[in-house]
């Protein structure tokens, strides 16, 4: 049996002000720096350790995990930083606060913007001075895998190349590993791995900070997954998310 942590990273400055984020690199909000404190609390107190770790090219998930690998001692591991493990790209909604966001286009339409399996919200283009094809770190990538907006499916078709030729063959080799991500590529990730249907996907949304233990057989099918800490208080804090486009 392989035992795998999933990792969102501590709330980020834009959590802090509900606004959209995506790509863009917004650092740790001090409770965000708490929170990672807290997720490694739980995994040292679940006896957890790691050989590898993931996360993506932002800060948000990288100092979340760097965070955790202190706080374990585990600093010297290996770690892999890889695009396709970013945040969903949010495209021209990158930025704007959620709340505003609702009373101009509906709750219903930012519902299927945050959640719906294959609508993407509405694309930034090239022209953008915020485009991610004039950042540095996405320069190795090809024009086309440049995206403009992303839904969760084509999140899902990013994110599972990198799974496939990295993080499973590492899982199956005996690594014990942990993967510092955001709540939409978790939600890729979660999807694949628990064979959620594309309706259902629409109603999951991961907590900031709090560890998703996966154990995994053979075949890498999920055996259980649990919250670690209060089960209780990850809950409060996923619906939290799920609330975060109504009216207060
Ligand atoms: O803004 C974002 O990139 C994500 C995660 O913070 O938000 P949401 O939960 O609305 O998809």
């Amino acid at each position: 049996m392989h035992k795998l942590v999933l990792l969102r990273h501590g709330e980020s400055q834009w959590n802090k002000e509900n606004r959209f984020t995506g790509w863009v690199d917004v650092p740790l909000s001090e409770k965000g720096v708490e929170e990672a404190r807290g997720a490694a609390q739980m995994i040292a107190a679940e006896g957890l350790t790691f050989d590898v770790a993931y996360s993506s090219v932002l800060k948000r998930a990288i100092k979340t995990l760097w965070i955790v690998l202190e706080e374990l001692d585990r600093m010297w591991i290996p770690v892999t930083e890889s695009w396709r493990v970013n945040e969903r790209m949010y495209g021209s909604l990158q930025g704007l606060d959620k709340a505003e966001t609702v009373a101009k286009h509906g709750e219903a339409q930012v519902k299927v913007w945050r959640r719906s399996y294959d609508t993407p919200p509405p694309a930034m283009t090239e022209d953008d001075p915020r485009w991610p094809g004039k950042d540095p770190r996405y320069a190795s990538l090809r024009k086309e895998e440049i995206p403009g907006s992303e839904s969760l499916k084509d999140t899902v078709a990013r994110f599972l190349p990198f799974w496939e030729s990295d993080i499973a063959p590492a899982i199956r080799s005996g690594k014990r590993v942990i993967i510092a991500a955001h709540g939409n590529s978790l939600r890729a990730l979660v999807k694949h791995l628990d064979g959620i249907s594309d309706s259902e996907i629409v109603e999951l949304n991961i907590p900031t900070g709090v560890p998703l233990l996966y154990e995994l057989d053979k075949d890498l099918k999920p055996i259980s997954r649990r919250y670690l800490g209060d089960e209780e208080a990850a809950k409060a804090k996923a619906q939290a998310v799920a609330n975060q486009i109504k009216a207060r």
